[in-house]
């Protein structure tokens, strides 16, 4: 069984669609990146995947389960679905122990899963009675990432990690998150800008362009096609952010 299966999926804000006919799918433990350039609507699939936002057309299998069109993070965060988003959605003014035992799926399995957890991202031990607000972009993303992986998830949803880090702190907590989830039989979908560091750890990666999906393949077969890597780069854009969700497909050469 596939932990994620999306057919036909077409995402988007209000009547626009920015991103159309997306198949994706996760199987059980892999890491899969979704790539491309600015605009291309990464941030808004990965929202429309954890329910936050309802798809526009098309349908999504998440653990075996139909998402439907009205889907609903939470339950979706009850089946084991979570997401760390590109604000890395911590409670600033909470301390990073009470924002990591929020994180807790119950008290008694908690502590374990807590020391587990610190054990991986030893640094915040050391931050336990500091203030979220008051952390590096560093240290909140650490943050960010135990609070998801405590809840020992299923499919972990991640966006844009590396953002505002320093590329060997973001690639070391790429490698703590490729380790852990291993540990933990978490399953990882995440968007990222920086594509020569995730290579590193995914197993296949899509890449977005033109609205649609313009490359399905293995991190390796990615890494051998610079035309493609190119795109992410120079922007073969986000150019279905027109018109609605049912309208007509733009042309991909435009
Ligand atoms: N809340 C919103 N309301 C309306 N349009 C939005 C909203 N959020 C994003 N968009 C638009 O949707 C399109 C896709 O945005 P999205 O953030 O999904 O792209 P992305 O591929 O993640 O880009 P980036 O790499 O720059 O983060 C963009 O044109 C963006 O302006």
């Amino acid at each position: 069984m596939k932990i994620l299966e999306a057919r036909g999926l077409s995402v988007g804000h209000g009547d626009t669609t920015v991103a159309r006919d997306l198949d994706l799918d996760v199987a059980p433990g892999e890491i899969v990146g979704i790539f491309g350039p600015n605009g291309a609507g990464k941030t808004t699939t990965l929202l429309t995947l954890a329910g936050c936002l309802p798809a526009h057309a098309g349908t999504v299998t998440a653990l075996g389960s139909a998402l439907g069109r009205s889907a609903d993070a939470r339950a979706l965060a009850r089946r084991g679905v979570r997401l760390v988003p590109e604000d890395r959605g911590l409670f600033r003014q909470l301390t990073v122990r009470e924002n990591l035992v929020l994180g807790l799926p119950g008290r008694s399995a908690g502590k374990s899963a807590l020391n587990e957890t610190l054990d991986a991202l030893p640094k915040l031990r050391t931050l336990l009675s500091r203030r979220a607000g008051l952390l590096s972009g560093g240290e909140q993303q650490q943050l960010a990432l135990a609070r998801a992986l405590l809840g020992r998830p299923k499919l972990l949803l991640v966006d844009e990690m590396s953002q505002g880090l320093a590329p060997t702190i973001a690639m070391g907590l790429l490698r703590m998150l490729k380790v852990r989830a291993a540990e933990q039989g978490t399953s990882v979908l995440l968007v990222e800008q920086h594509v020569p560091m995730a290579l590193d750890v995914v197993d296949r990666a899509y890449v977005f362009g033109h609205g649609r999906i313009m490359f399905a393949g293995t991190a390796a077969e990615l890494a051998g096609s610079p035309d493609v890597l190119a795109s992410v780069y120079l922007g073969a854009g986000d150019g279905s952010a027109t018109g609605p969700a049912d309208g007509p497909s733009p042309s991909p050469d435009k």
